[in-house]
């Protein structure tokens, strides 16, 4: 929707400029009007491609640096973009940092379950709480060409299961999250059909963690992807896990398929 200021206030100096005696000052107020008409011109076509844009506003990358980012997140996070500048093969780079917003599209249909309501509420699992670093803080690095990624994540407050560590949902939360990523970003859209894990030792509330994801094998529609979830200098593993994805078409997503 265009402002009703931005459509008619420019017309208000408009007339403002004939009221002028001064013609020297008419013209100059003319010309003045021109350059706004042509920018308010280039502000509408802006607001309406960003109509297009699936999203309210422009989205939030939620994988930025931000001030509850304890010294070794934004460490690790400093020695894997620092590989996204790097060049493999073909001028290819062979890390990207992963973007992250907190909802996927503003108008998937959900087939006949979500009311319009829940629609424009819904907000992704992982991205949903709005104090930074509360709970989930992370941020995933791509390796198409090795077939695997890591995710450094951050442990907020608000994900305690045993006193003092993390709960073991919202770790599998992060597992899923970080497969799930892999596996779509190599297929396309894919579902968890099964997922296992093994929890080795626990991960204390409020530290950074590595996950470590790689595509295992594709069979057909099949994407069998592991997972270990480590300290970040490696040397201590809290969990390990495998799972299957199954690609999907869209249809299945936006349940059209059910
Ligand atoms: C940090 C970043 C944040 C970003 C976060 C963004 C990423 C989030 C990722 C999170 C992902 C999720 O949590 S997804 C949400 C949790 N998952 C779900 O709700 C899925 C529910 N299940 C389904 O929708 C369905 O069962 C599917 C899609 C999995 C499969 O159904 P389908 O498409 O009809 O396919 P179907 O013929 O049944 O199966 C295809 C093949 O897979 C095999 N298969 C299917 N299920 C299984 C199974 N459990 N265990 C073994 N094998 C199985 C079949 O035997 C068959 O093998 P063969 O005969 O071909 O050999």
């Amino acid at each position: 929707m265009i402002p009703r200021s931005l459509l008619f206030g420019r017309g208000l100096a408009l007339s403002h400029a004939f009221s002028n005696q001064n013609a020297s000052t008419v013209h100059q107020q003319l010309s003045m009007t021109a350059w706004n008409l042509r920018s308010s011109l280039r502000n509408i076509r802006t607001l309406s491609l960003m109509s297009l844009w699936p999203f309210n506003v422009k989205p939030r990358d939620f994988s930025l640096p931000n001030a509850s980012w304890r010294p070794e997140m934004s460490k690790a996070y400093e020695y894997y973009n620092a590989l996204c500048e790097i060049e493999g093969d073909e001028k290819r780079r062979l890390w990207r940092k992963l973007p992250s917003y907190n909802r996927v599209l503003k108008y998937t249909t959900g087939g006949v379950y979500l009311s319009k309501i829940i629609q424009s509420k819904a907000r992704l699992f992982t991205r949903n709480i709005k104090e930074p670093g509360a709970a989930f803080e992370y941020v995933v690095f791509m390796n198409k060409q090795e077939k695997r990624c890591v995710c450094v994540f951050q442990a907020g407050h608000l994900l305690e299961g045993p006193p003092g560590h993390v709960h073991g949902g919202a770790v599998a939360t992060m597992i899923d999250s970080v497969m799930g990523t892999l596996a779509g970003y190599m297929s396309g859209p894919v579902m968890t059909a099964n997922l296992n894990i093994n929890y080795r030792s626990p991960i204390p509330l409020g530290s950074v963690v590595l996950l470590h994801s790689a595509l295992d094998r594709v069979e057909g529609r099949k994407f069998f992807v592991t997972c270990r979830v480590t300290s970040t200098d490696e040397s201590k593993l809290h969990t390990e896990a495998t799972a299957l994805f199954v690609s999907v078409n869209v249809g299945h997503l936006f349940g059209t398929r059910f």
